[in-house]
Formats: C-alpha cells, structure tokens, sequence
C-alpha cells in the first residue's frame, strides 16, 4: 500500500468508515469514493489520487529488495561451495542464498512498509535450519545477510542475529488466498540454473485480493542486450531488473541503475519468424512436448532454454516470442514461479494461460490449479499456439 492507501485510510476513518487496519484496501477506495460523492468535504482532487498513486510505495521497497537480494545472490554464486548447497525433502536444491534472499526480502520490506498489514508466501523455510545439522549454515546466512545490509551503505540497519534470521525467513509463511495483500516471493527461482552459474532470477510478486497487482524480477545473470536472436550484442553487460504495476506497462533497468525503459513484447504474426523458451532443465517441462508444438506451428528456430523467471522478463523485452512450461505429471505450480513474471509479461502485452486458455489463478493459495501446462505469447500468436497446443496434447493423450 502506498501513499494514497494511508491517504484512503485517512478519509475512512475520518469520514467515520472505521478504523480497522485490516480493512481491505479495496474496500477502503470504494468506501473512499462512494462519500466523496456524497460529501462535500471529500471532493474532486480523490479520483486522480486513487488513479495515478497506488503501489508506489510498494514498488519501490520491492525493487530494493530484490535488488539487495541479487546482491547477495551475485556474491555466493562467484564463489560457490559445495557445503553451500544442501537438498530439501523433496529432494530439490537449496543454497544459502535461497534463505538469504528470503530473508534479506523479508527484512527490507517489513522494515520499508513499516506499519502495513504484513503477509509473504515465500519458497523457504527455517525447518532444517533450526535443527543442530543447520546451525553452521545457518551462522553463514546471517553472515551474508549482514555483509550485504552492510555495503548498502546509506541506511544504517541493525545487525541481524540468526534468531532475527529465522524469524525474517519464516515471515514467509502465509498461505495466500483471495482476501487481502500478500507479497510472493521466490528468493533465488532456478536453483538449478544457479548452482550451474546459469540464470536464475529473484521473483517478488504482490497479490491483492487474488490478483497480481506488482512484479519485480531482478535477473542478475542475463544480459542487458537481447538473447535469443542472433544479432551481435552491442555489450556484454549483465544483470536485469524488470518490473510492472497493473495497468501501468512493464519496464527494464539494469540491477542498479536507474534509467527505466518501457518493455513490449515483439509483435511476430507469422509463427515461423517466432521462437520460443523453454526450461533448461527437462525434468521441469517436457521439451518433447514442446518441440511438437513448435513443429506443428511451423517454429524455425531452435528452443531458447534458459532457468527462471528470466524467460518471462526476456520474454517480456520481445527476445522470443514464445513461453512453453509443460510439467511432467503428478507436479502441480507454485504461485511463486509465476507471480511476478506473469505481470511483467502481460503489462508488456503478453497473454498468460494454462494449455487450454484459462487466465492462472492466483488466489486459491500456494498453489496453481492449472490444465496441462503454461503457455505465454503475444495477442496475435495465442490462437495459433492454442490449436498447437491442443493438437499435440490430444496426439500425446491416444499414443498412451
Ligand atoms: N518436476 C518439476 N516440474 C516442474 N517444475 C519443477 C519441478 N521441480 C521443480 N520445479 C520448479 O521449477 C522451477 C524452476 O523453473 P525453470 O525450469 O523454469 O528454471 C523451480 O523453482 P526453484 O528453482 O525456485 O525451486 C521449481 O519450483
Ligand atoms: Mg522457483
Ligand atoms: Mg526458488
Ligand atoms: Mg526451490
């Protein structure tokens, strides 16, 4: 919530509305709005208020963490231990900059968003770190969390204990939903692309009321020059901030600067000119699947695989036309692989469905209920790659 909610909230309570901090904000606008029509007092200047300032607030506290967090990211990948990476339950990958990254998060927007309603659905949690195998681990993370508020240098934070740590991380613990704000966040999404020097981004999303209404993906591995194509890159500069408020387009800055440039997605008709992203990872999407797709939409080029979110961001800037995620069976989506890319693509001018067409759904918790897969394209390209998509899944289904 930005100025304009404490704003709104202000003109609630005076106006007698309540002064329930937990009322939803949009109850509050509405409320808000229907008295200025009513009273006098609360008159004209409210209608542009409300339009051109929600979420400033929070997006500035989101680009500041993701990009303290990328910070921390850069440095634990240059110099990568092995007894950095440790296996979760599930048999996944974990480092500890998947926890510093939650934690640094958590930290810069409890402290940045200091009296609002506060709710994170993150990856991590503290479980194996509290245990006597995790304490080494753990003395590390809140080291790297402290270096890294150190070199921020202009504020002047506290140091962080591991206790302070743990609790930072387990901020993280919410299980989302349709009612109210809550802030979704991958600290490190595409481990795997991490842990192999590869991309990986840091994907910070905020829900309201089930929908994604912010997103912040910073990519600190992918070039600030467009991949996927085969011009010659004018730099060899790395690292990416890609960022949107709904409604308001989506936008690149390179991690750490500061000059915005709006981002569209390429407007290919023609899929034979497209070409398309997919996971590095096989495990992830099936990329026999998507090949079939690719064939029967008479795609040319060969597959861009790249880990992360980075796909949806170089998505978004209009490196490739085309996103395939083709889950194998049996895995269900995490909102927090999706959340943030998702915005940054459609205020690009992207579509984002499942494999039959459905908008994905935010709000009915950590998980989404998707048919199939993800598919991702321009306006132009989503009929097309739909009957693909269709075909092919039918093809699949009569060889089983
Ligand atoms: N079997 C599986 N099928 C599909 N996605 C999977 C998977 N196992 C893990 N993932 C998800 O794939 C994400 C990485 O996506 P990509 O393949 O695009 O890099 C992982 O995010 P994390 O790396 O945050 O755990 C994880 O959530
Ligand atoms: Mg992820
Ligand atoms: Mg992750
Ligand atoms: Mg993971």
């Amino acid at each position: 919530m930005g100025t304009a909610t404490v704003w709104w909230r202000a003109r609630a309570i005076s106006a007698g509305v309540g002064s329930d901090w937990r009322l939803s904000e949009a109850r509050i606008r509405k409320t808000c709005i229907s008295v200025s029509t009513r009273s006098s007092c609360c008159s004209s200047p409210l209608t542009l208020i409300v339009s051109s300032m929600p979420y400033e607030k929070e997006l500035a506290a989101a680009k500041k963490a993701a990009t303290l967090a990328a910070r921390l990211c850069q440095k634990v990948q240059k110099a990568l231990l092995q007894s950095d990476v440790h296996s979760k339950s599930d048999k996944s990958p974990v480092t500890v900059a998947d926890y510093g990254s939650q934690a640094l998060v958590s930290f810069i927007l409890e402290r940045e968003l200091l009296s609002e309603p506060f709710s994170i659905v993150a990856e991590e949690d503290s479980g194996d770190l509290r245990k006597e195998s995790g304490q080494e681990t753990l003395k590390r993370i809140t080291e790297l969390v402290n270096d890294t508020l150190a070199s921020e240098g202009s504020d002047s934070f506290p140091t962080l204990t591991t206790d302070d740590v743990l609790a930072a991380i387990d901020n993280g613990k919410s299980e989302g939903g349709p009612v109210g704000q809550h802030w979704v966040l991958d600290p490190i999404d595409g481990t795997k692309g991490f842990v192999r020097g590869d991309q990986y981004a840091i994907a910070l999303g905020l829900l309201h009321e089930g929908k994604v209404v912010l997103g912040v993906l910073a990519c600190p591995n992918l070039p600030l020059a467009s991949i996927g194509s085969n011009q010659l890159h004018s730099s060899n500069e790395v690292g990416c901030l890609f960022f949107a408020k709904v409604g308001e387009g989506a936008y690149i800055q390179a991690l750490g600067g500061s000059t915005q440039t709006k981002v569209h997605v390429c407007d290919v008709d023609n899929p034979e000119e497209a070409s398309f992203f997919e996971s590095f990872e096989a495990a992830h999407s099936s990329h026999d699947l998507s090949s079939s797709i690719a064939e029967k939409l008479g795609v040319k080029a060969p597959p861009v695989r790249i880990d992360s979110q980075a796909k949806y961001g170089a998505l978004s800037r209009g490196d490739g036309a085309i996103y395939l995620r083709f889950p194998h069976k049996g895995y269900r989506e995490k909102i927090w692989d999706h959340a943030a890319g998702s915005i940054v693509v459609t205020e690009a001018g992207g579509i984002v469905t499942d494999a039959a067409g459905n908008p994905l759904d935010f709000s009915k918790g950590k998980f989404l209920d998707v048919v199939s897969g993800i598919i991702v394209t321009n306006q132009k390209l989503m009929p097309s790659l739909l009957r693909a998509v269709k075909e092919a899944l039918n093809e699949k289904a009569s060889s089983l």
